[in-house]
């Protein structure tokens, strides 16, 4: 039975927390079953006698009134009753009808759907976000009932102006846009993709407290290459091939210029855009709009943080980061992010240039290692090109296992896409690594397509490693009682961070500086003994608190680079006047949080 003494201690002790988050009564025009239809103002059994009277919705409801708590009970209770019913059945099966159950709970009251997400965060966060986002956008088109979000297609040239006008929402300050050409390690789903925004943006809400009804995420359909959509009668995208060149940017421009006149101050999160438009993108906007590539820079600064964790792991000072060998496999969006920030950082420590400090990493990609021999490389990839005469018996295009087994790395980090990669030899070669504590990132998702799995890792490359994968696995459990931890490295740590801070600060834009204090701020979060045992990352129990933190951090750093225009109330001089503590206080009394607001004046 679930537990209702304890849930209405806890929320109440949350919500004294976040008391001054609470919004004042709100005065809604709507009026009977219109109410009822609108997930935002629904109460569903929840509206007290007075609102059913003065809103024209007495009579459309049973007469008994159940209070917040009983409906959240009772929602738990059926969501733990399809876990026993479903137990046994194939993983993808249960999934999708836990994500359809929360989905209908979406759908029809958004109150109680962010309260149960927020509480029960790392239950939930696999079925929202990944692993089962994946399967969802993969049968999005037959999952489809209701739309959620909006949808720019090649078709809406010259009209985007006008629809965003068609939004219902007075105030947006969260976008997250995707073109669905690159969703996680799936490949190019279309329009399909819509579920990530969707994900990202729920994670938004739950980690940053974003007002679910300030959030838009947006599907920028340009048609798709994936051939068994195209031939899919369900299809619901634009049935055309991908569009490309000054096409496809005269689109996204016109989004853009689209969003930016209706909200000046919305952030914009680009997320699962394939390589070529990511970086494209990125420079494009990145000092017109406040905007960042959640792909390229909000998994930088978590892999970085983990990088620095694992120099922690070894009972190494920070500083001998400059002396890791770090093997990173996958020369995408998200491996070249992660190269950018972690070379940046060796930099700054050891006072060296940039060519320098790319000496320590190693580049694989679809063809091998990558070194200067390489025709037609990535210009992008171009400066972690190895120069083979500085390799002893690597040649270009080696493949994983020689590297591994000649370079002995400290850490081998994927960012691949390709399942299964780090398999058993590669994983057995890292045995012999110069490292007293290797580490094994494995960050592809969804789980299908992480490098190497949790059980693997330990099993293959020693008890001793510390590991981390992009979607959850269990803990590791090694015989004597004893457990190998599994870290969660990805991005979800930082980019509801980077997000909040940037709009609390009133940035005009997002700068490499606020991003190194997203990571930097979660590097140092853990303590030296929870890094010691392997706990690189906090708990996602605790996703709010450490997003405070990140938000804190960026925020700050706006403000010391004079970016800072303030938000609201709050102007700049205000924001610069505020000590560590205060800012981090300040961005959680803005966290916004779900209870039940009165609906009618009290008289
Ligand atoms: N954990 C996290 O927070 C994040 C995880 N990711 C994951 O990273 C993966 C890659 O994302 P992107 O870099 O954006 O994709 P991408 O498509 O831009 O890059 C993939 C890279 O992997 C390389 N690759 C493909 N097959 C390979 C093989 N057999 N051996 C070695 N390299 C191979 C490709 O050549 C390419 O360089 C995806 O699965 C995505 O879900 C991405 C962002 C954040
Ligand atoms: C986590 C994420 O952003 C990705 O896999 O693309
Ligand atoms: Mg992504």
């Amino acid at each position: 039975m679930w537990n209702l003494a304890k849930f209405t201690a806890a929320s109440l002790s949350r919500s004294r927390r976040l008391s001054t988050a609470i919004p004042g009564p709100c005065i809604v025009h709507k009026r009977g079953a219109d109410i009822l239809h609108d997930p935002w103002f629904n109460k569903d059994t929840g509206f007290p006698l007075t609102e059913r009277d003065r809103l024209g919705i007495r009579g459309l409801l049973p007469p008994r009134v159940i209070s917040f708590e009983q409906q959240y009970a009772r929602f738990m209770e059926s969501y733990r009753s399809l876990e026993r019913n479903t137990h046994g059945q194939p993983d993808g099966i249960v999934s999708l009808a836990k994500w359809r159950i929360l989905n209908r709970l979406h759908d029809r009251n958004e109150t109680l759907y962010y309260r149960v997400l927020i509480d029960n965060i790392k239950d939930f966060a696999p079925i929202i976000y990944t692993p089962t986002v994946g399967l969802v956008c993969q049968n999005y088109s037959g999952l489809f009932r209701r739309p959620r979000g909006m949808y720019f297609s090649a078709k809406d040239k010259g009209e985007m102006m006008s629809m965003i006008y068609n939004w219902p929402g007075q105030q947006v300050d969260m976008i997250v846009l995707t073109d669905g050409s690159r969703i996680l390690g799936l490949g190019d789903l279309g329009v399909q993709g819509i579920g990530i925004p969707i994900g990202k943006l729920d994670m938004y809400v739950a980690a940053a407290g974003i007002n679910p009804q300030r959030i838009l995420p947006v599907m920028l359909d340009i048609g798709t290459n994936n051939e068994k959509l195209l031939n899919d009668r369900l299809y619901l995208g634009l049935r055309q091939p991908r569009l490309e060149g000054e096409e496809y940017l005269s689109i996204v421009d016109e989004f853009m210029e689209a969003v930016h006149t209706r909200w000046p101050k919305a952030i914009v999160q680009f997320e699962d855009f394939q390589m070529k438009w990511a970086f494209e993108t990125l420079q494009r906007y990145r000092k017109r709009f406040c905007m960042f590539n959640d792909d390229i820079q909000g998994t930088a600064g978590v892999a970085l943080a983990g990088l620095l964790g694992t120099v922690r792991a070894q009972g190494r000072p920070l500083r001998d980061f400059i002396n890791q060998k770090i093997v990173v496999v996958g020369a995408g969006s998200a491996g070249l992010g992660v190269l950018n920030m972690a070379v940046q950082a060796v930099s700054r420590m050891a006072g060296n240039s940039d060519s320098t400090a790319r000496n320590q990493f190693f580049l694989i990609d679809k063809d091998g290692l990558i070194t200067k021999e390489r025709t037609n490389i990535d210009p992008a990839a171009a400066p972690f090109a190895k120069d083979p005469r500085e390799l002893e018996g690597l040649n270009e295009g080696a493949n994983l296992l020689e590297v591994v087994k000649k370079v002995r790395p400290h850490v081998l980090l994927g960012l691949s896409g390709v399942g299964g990669i780090f398999n058993e030899e590669v994983l057995k070669a890292m045995r012999e690594s110069d490292s007293s504590k290797p580490a094994i990132f494995a960050m592809s998702n969804p789980t299908m397509n992480a490098e190497c799995t949790a059980a693997d890792a330990f099993k293959y490359a020693g008890e001793n490693i510390v590991f981390a994968s992009g979607s959850p696995f269990e803990n590791v459990a090694l015989g004597n009682g004893k457990f190998g931890h599994v870290n969660q490295a990805n991005n979800m740590y930082l980019f509801p961070g980077i997000g909040l801070g940037s709009l609390l600060s009133g940035a005009r834009y997002i700068t490499d500086g606020m991003l190194q204090a997203a990571a930097e701020c979660l590097a140092s979060y853990m303590t030296d003994e929870e890094v010691q045992s392997g706990i690189l990352y906090p708990s996602i129990d605790s996703i709010r608190e450490i997003t405070a933190e990140v938000g804190a951090a960026v925020l700050r750093s706006a403000v010391s680079e004079n970016l800072a225009e303030g938000h609201g109330d709050v102007g700049p001089r205000e924001l610069r006047l505020m000590a560590k503590e205060e800012t981090i206080e300040y961005i959680k009394r803005n966290m916004w949080f779900p209870i039940y607001s009165p609906l009618v004046h009290e008289k």
